[in-house]
């Protein structure tokens, strides 16, 4: 080419031509502008303004509309070079050789329209739809987040992902619309990209690759200039990319995206419940990679640590980032305060089941082990502890249960009671054990004997004591004059008819040696004496009239020593009288089982007269001697114990008693007890009527002090203080009060017999046997004997000829005993004592009946005992016939009435003609339940027409008598 001037140049190429001077001038050629430039000059010079031409041509198209393909597919081609030329523009303006780009390299690195447009002019209409495409496409990574997280944002975003749709979806379907030149190849790969990455976030239901094209759409470049960033991160994508972009201007916003997409789907895996926002997730993903997966409630704090992130940022966030974050910002205070909620949901044990997240069943998992951890209810077995008997109230109270539950269902089993009606052990049992509850018998501590409990005493204090000797026997056999004669005193002469009145005590010396002896003037007494358990007496002198021989009440004295366990010494009294024959008392005796030591047995029987006081000497010693065998022993040197012996009440000296003091010794002073009585010892009179100080053990004497009449055998104590002598009374009395009032709830009866032994309550069946010969007795005692089987043994504990009298109830009493009489009656006094102890006291005509009746109480079959009762008389009057019905007797009733079903007999002149049930009862024509007396009535009788006027007709009933 030949050599141009500058100016032909500049006009050429329609420049100036300073600046191709100035061109040429920075390559080092100085030239002017009628300068002539070479071809390589040229050629520098036109390469070099014809691409800064191109440049401004680009420039130009910026404002040009995109809609026209064939405008937009030319200047897609020149974008990509001016891109490139760009760049070297902006470097140091170095000349370099134009490189054309193969279609592979384009390929890598695909755009999509408009994008660069969007690098070089943030606001034109191209900048909002990438950034609307950008908002759309990451909408679904948003979403996917959402799925996993509660459904309140899952709504909120559900209309963008149709948006996503709509968006990707054109582009995929244009692509093949389009050309394609060479040129736009770049274009279209990342067309297709585009499409690609959209369908597997769709799919996939993951954005990582939307993420990463976003990144690239936009980030890169926003990096750059720090605001498209915000741009690109519209809605919730800016919540997943906000922090990290901004950390990572740097252009690592890729990786951290890459990242990001795994953390959410770490996210998602165990911690959607605890991530239901985005924001969770993003901090989450940020700082632990799923670290936080087992700390539930660190994703609270990630929260808000992440809400001050955001709101550390808006300052330089656009409107709609911050309305955005402010959404988002609410969204997260609801979900933090759903969070709270499900929080006290689970530490309340309530789990968060009601939430509509499925999720929340998780947090209530702990909830469902609560039970699990909750102690397996241990079957306890409810033990009461009753008392022998008591009422259907206690026995609820017990069972700590309303007494009417208990009423009502033993009303629905056909039992009638009433919250006051008692029953005993058996029966409280098996009404608990219908509720499952155990019933022991209440073990009842009888205070008094606590008190009265000693400790054994050393046997080295204990010395030796007189023996207490008590004289019983007989009426008349010659007790008080056997007494007397041995204290050679005469009493008998004082007494009222000349018969015993009260317990008298006395000592005697016989050879420097006391014996105490007590004169017993009743059973009553003697029993009373024994009811404390503390033995008054140490030998019995039974008293036997030589010529009388063994009588009942010497029975009856047997009986009695032996139930109290006493030694028997006899006295056979009276030998003096020409009909006394010592042999045949020996004999009866023996049949008793006393068998005379001469005889080869074990009882003393010594023959005296009170009269003559012949053996009256050989009776003391042999007392001495058996004495000697007992070993009676006490200890003196201790506070006194003994019995009271009798009391009364003196006008002048106020209560008097005597007591007999059997340990230790009493003074004048001292404080004692009595009972329900207390006081100090005022003074102190022996059996002679002496004044004394004290009185040690076996000395009977009368006391002065106490506050009241102390009950024979009441027990005394003395004690250290008024006070404890008064804390005894007072526990006595009260103590007393309860056993009084069971006292008279119990006493063994045939009824209860069955009962008694099956509860196992009654080991021996006490009875005792009354008849009108000796024959009888000794016949149903065998046949009672032999009643006795594995569970129980039958005791005959007294038999004997006669009445029943006071004597036989006070023992029956006293040793929970039956009665049988065999044609013979109580008096009136043992009727009364009966009555009032509850002694069972049953009358036979027939022995037989009275074996049965035993037999079948013991097996619990007693039957119930019917009894005529007549229940009024008529007179017959008038005899109608009626067809079909045979003789109407039309009667007068004269007294009482007659009933529909009672019996009636019928006399004639004396003699009885009929008896047999009524088969009709009338008053005129109707049928009537019970015509009484003055009325008149038809009778009708039981296949039975020979009825005539004048007949008397006496109507009965069988009736149920009580046992
Ligand atoms: N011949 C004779 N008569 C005696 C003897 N002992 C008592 N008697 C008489 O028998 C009668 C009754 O004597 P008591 O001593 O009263 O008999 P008791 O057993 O005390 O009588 P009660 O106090 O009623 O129980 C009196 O008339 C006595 O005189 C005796 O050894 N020989």
């Amino acid at each position: 080419m030949a050599k141009m001037r500058v100016h032909e140049l500049a006009k050429e190429l329609d420049i100036k031509s300073a600046d191709i001077v100035k061109a040429l001038g920075e390559k080092g050629i100085d030239v002017k502008a009628m300068s002539s430039v070479d071809d390589s000059e040229v050629k520098y010079i036109k390469d070099k303004f014809s691409k800064s031409k191109t440049s401004e041509d680009k420039t130009a198209e910026k404002v040009t509309p995109t809609e026209k393909t064939e405008v937009k597919e030319e200047k897609k081609h020149k974008r990509i070079i001016t891109s490139r030329g760009m760049v070297r523009l902006k470097g140091d303006g170095e000349e370099r050789p134009r490189r054309p780009r193969p279609d592979g390299e384009k390929k890598r690195r695909p755009r999509p329209e408009g994008e660069n447009q969007n690098a070089a002019t943030q606001k034109t209409e191209k900048t909002e739809t990438v950034k609307k495409e950008n908002e759309q496409i990451a909408k679904p990574v948003e979403q996917e987040k959402n799925e996993s997280a509660n459904k309140p944002v899952e709504n909120n975003v559900q209309p963008k992902e149709e948006k996503v749709e709509s968006v990707v979806t054109p582009v995929a379907k244009n692509e093949p619309k389009r050309p394609a030149p060479t040129a736009e190849s770049a274009a279209r790969k990342a067309a297709e990209i585009a499409a690609k990455a959209a369908a597997i976030a769709e799919s996939r239901g993951q954005s990582r690759n939307n993420d990463r094209r976003n990144n690239r759409n936009g980030q890169n470049r926003n990096n750059r200039d720090g605001q498209n960033r915000n741009g690109n991160g519209n809605g919730q994508n800016r919540n997943n990319r906000d922090g990290q972009n901004r950390n990572n201007r740097d252009g690592q916003n890729r990786n951290f995206g890459n990242r990001d997409g795994q953390n959410r789907n770490n996210d998602g895996k165990s911690f959607n419940r605890d991530n239901r926002n985005g924001n969770n997730r993003n901090f989450n993903n940020r700082n632990n990679d799923g670290y936080n997966k087992d700390k539930d409630f660190d994703r609270n704090d990630n929260n808000r640590r992440n809400d001050r992130r955001r709101d550390d940022q808006k300052q330089s966030a656009p409107a709609d980032i911050i309305q955005s974050k402010d959404r988002n910002k609410r969204e997260n205070k609801l979900r933090q305060d759903k969070q709270e909620r499900g929080r006290k949901n689970y530490e309340d044990g309530n789990g968060g089941r009601k939430g509509k997240n499925g999720r929340r069943v998780d947090l209530s998992k702990p909830v469902l082990q609560k039970p699990q951890k909750k102690e397996e209810k241990k079957e306890e077995i409810k033990v009461i502890s009753i008392p022998e008997a008591l009422t259907i109230g206690e026995l609820a109270e017990k069972m700590k249960m309303q007494p009417s539950t208990i009423i009502k269902k033993l009303f629905l089993e056909g039992k009638m009671v009433t919250v006051n009606t008692e029953i005993d052990f058996a029966g409280a049992e098996e009404i608990a054990l219908e509720y499952e509850i155990m019933c022991e018998k209440e073990v009842k501590v009888d205070m008094i004997e606590e008190l009265l409990k000693e400790e054994e005493e050393n046997e080295a204090d204990m010395t030796s004591r007189p023996p207490v000797v008590c004289v019983m026997g007989h009426v008349d056999h010659g007790k008080t004059s056997l007494l007397d004669a041995i204290r050679e005193t005469n009493v008998i002469s004082g007494e009222a008819g000349g018969i015993t009145q009260h317990i008298g005590a006395s000592v005697v010396k016989i050879n420097d040696r006391k014996i105490t002896f007590l004169d017993t003037p009743g059973h009553e007494a003697f029993t009373a004496m024994r009811m404390r358990g503390a033995q008054s007496t140490d030998i019995a002198i039974l008293v036997v009239a030589a010529d009388d021989g063994v009588m009942p009440q010497t029975v009856e004295a047997i009986n009695h020593a032996k139930a109290a366990g006493i030694e028997i010494i006899v006295a056979i009294n009276k030998i003096d009288k020409p009909g006394a024959n010592i042999e045949r008392v020996k004999q009866e005796l023996a049949e008793y089982e006393l068998l005379a030591a001469d005889w080869g047995g074990n009882t003393e029987m010594v023959p005296v007269s009170a009269h003559t006081r012949e053996g009256i000497e050989e009776l003391l010693e042999m007392v001495l001697l058996q004495a000697d065998v007992l070993e009676l022993k006490a200890n003196p040197d201790r506070m006194a114990r003994g019995i009271v012996i009798e009391a009364k009440l003196d006008k002048g000296k106020g209560p008097v008693s005597t007591v007999l003091v059997q340990k230790g010794t009493l003074h004048i002073g001292d404080h004692i007890a009595a009972g329900a009585n207390y006081g100090k010892v005022r003074a102190m009179t022996d059996d002679r009527g002496n004044r004394i100080t004290e009185a040690g053990p076996s000395t009977p004497v009368e006391i002065l002090g106490l506050s009241g009449v102390p009950n024979a055998g009441e027990v005394f104590v003395a004690k250290e203080t008024a006070n404890e002598a008064k804390a005894f009374a007072e526990t006595f009395i009260a103590d007393s009060k309860e056993k009084l009032l069971e006292g008279t709830k119990y006493r063994i009866s045939l009824d209860d017999i069955n009962s008694q032994i099956k509860a196992g309550n009654l080991k021996e069946l006490n009875i005792i046997i009354k008849a009108d010969v000796q024959g009888s007795v000794e016949a149903v005692k065998q046949s009672m004997l032999k009643l006795s089987n594995e569970e129980v043994e039958v005791k005959v504990i007294h038999g004997g000829v006669g009445a029943i009298n006071e004597s036989d109830v006070i023992l029956a009493s006293a040793s929970n005993a039956i009665i049988i009489g065999f044609n013979v009656k109580p008096d009136a006094q043992a009727e009364e004592i009966a009555t009032r102890e509850k002694v069972d006291l049953r009358l036979y005509s027939v022995i037989y009946n009275a074996i049965e009746d035993i037999e079948r109480a013991m097996k619990g079959m007693l039957e119930p005992i019917y009894e005529e009762k007549v229940i009024g008389h008529a007179e017959i009057r008038q005899i109608f016939k009626a067809s079909g019905v045979g003789n109407i007797a039309g009667s007068y009733v004269l007294d009482g009435s007659f009933k529909r079903g009672c019996s009636a007999r019928i006399t004639r002149d004396g003699e009885q003609i009929f008896d047999g049930p009524l088969a009709s009862l009338k008053r005129f024509k109707d049928d009537v339940k019970e015509v009484k007396a003055g009325y008149e009535c038809g009778l009708v009788f039981e296949k039975f027409n020979d009825i005539a006027e004048g007949d008397a007709v006496e109507a009965y009933m069988m009736v149920e008598v009580p046992r």
